[in-house]
């Protein structure tokens, strides 16, 4: 009908200089966001992930044979997270799993509050596993969207300001189908903008994991039809993408193609798919690590970082396994190993800090926790 535009044109020109009719969030949430986004990425740092759950660490404590029990799960991160401050340097942030954010060191500190007292950012896992699409080649999506405001909340309160969500979408037979892919980037993009309601910067993961025989090539391909969707999907949800992290795979080969590539080859197809795909308003991009070995995921981040693409975004990491692999190998399990343990971690950070600016040099002197394969087959849960 005519009767909005005709009847009062003060609220028109009013529409006419609002961005949207609607606005999800207001110039001070948004403001607090990308702050927040920034700070975590800021000089080169980048993200620690211990957010595995409690099956997942299972698998971790298995390949050091330690018993997978609450305390043993504990003892690990208390270590970790009782590193010297100077952490702070290379580690912007650090996502935790539900049940670590309420464990304390043996002093009974929580741990959020001693890597907030580091000038650490703390985020939260907040999805809860796969579950089957039928009528596909075991492809899934993921739980968790009910109740995810309030559980926001709550963790907002408790001094968390990031949350992440990790899609898993694989290359085989009619794989990843389109299915998978729209209920994947649409399932993300719910997520991030629940997660932007209560004040949470949405770490986004989209992870292509690297089973099978496929090509450089044929990840990129498929890379980049997973991040097209997602951030339709994620504009088509109205998310502020200033205000939001992304946590992609690096474009590689499968586990069992053949053919080998080097950090160059890898970082050219991994800068080449982003460029093609993320808005430049995204402020940093986070890099699983997905089983390479701890000094293949540093090298590869850091010819990324030299990769002579335009590459408007900071380009950092936030590994689990690459960032621990040695750090586990050196405790196995015993408080006495607790200096070993730190010092494992620290270098790793530093090296990964190092790689985010494009500075790291390889020294060549790596054990051999850090050039083994992370590997675990079929890893979506
Ligand atoms: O299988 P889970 O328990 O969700 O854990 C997923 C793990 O994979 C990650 O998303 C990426 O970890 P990697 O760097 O080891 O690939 C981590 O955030 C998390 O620890």
């Amino acid at each position: 009908t005519h009767s909005s535009t005709h009847d009062s044109p003060t609220l028109f020109s009013r529409l006419a200089t609002m961005a949207h009719q609607f606005p999800a969030l207001t110039a001070a949430q948004k403001k607090e966001l990308s702050d927040i986004a920034q700070r975590i990425v800021a000089n080169g740092k980048g993200i620690l992930a211990a957010d595995e759950s409690v099956g997942t660490m299972g698998n971790r404590l298995q390949r050091i044979k330690v018993e997978n029990t609450e305390e043993n799960r504990r003892q690990f991160r208390e270590i970790l997270f009782t590193v010297d401050n100077s952490i702070n340097q290379s580690i912007g942030g650090v996502i935790l799993f539900h049940e670590t954010l309420y464990q304390k060191d043996s002093q009974g500190k929580l741990f959020r509050n001693i890597l907030k007292e580091k000038g650490i950012v703390v985020g939260i896992k907040l999805d809860q596993g796969a579950a089957p699409l039928a009528g596909t080649n075991k492809e899934s999506t993921i739980q968790g969207l009910d109740g995810l405001s309030e559980r926001c909340a709550q963790y907002k309160k408790e001094g968390v300001d990031f949350g992440k969500w990790r899609a898993v979408l694989r290359i085989a037979d009619q794989c990843p189908s389109s299915l998978a892919i729209q209920e994947n980037a649409n399932a993300l993009a719910r997520y991030a903008s629940i997660c932007q309601q209560n004040g949470l910067v949405p770490i986004v993961e989209p992870e292509v994991i690297p089973d099978g025989d496929h090509d450089l090539e044929h990840c990129q391909y498929v890379t980049e039809k997973v991040l097209a969707a997602v951030y339709k999907a994620l504009n088509d949800h109205h998310v502020y993408l200033e205000g939001t992290l992304l946590k992609p795979n690096m474009v590689t080969a499968g586990h069992a193609c053949t053919k080998k590539y080097t950090p160059e080859q890898v970082a050219m197809a991994t800068v080449t798919a982003l460029h093609r795909t993320v808005p430049a308003a995204v402020p940093g991009i986070c890099f699983l690590s997905g089983g390479m070995s701890e000094e293949d995921a540093t090298l590869n981040l850091n010819a990324i970082n030299l990769c002579p693409l335009p590459k408007p975004w900071k380009l950092s990491f936030s590994y689990g396994r690459a960032l621990q692999a040695s750090a586990l190998a050196a405790w196995g399990g015993k408080a006495a190993n607790k200096k070993a343990t730190q010092e494992a971690f620290m270098k790793r950070a530093l090296a990964n800090c190092q790689a985010a600016k494009g500075q790291y040099v390889h020294t060549g002197s790596s054990g051999t926790a850090s050039t083994q394969s992370l590997f675990t087959a079929c890893y979506t849960y």
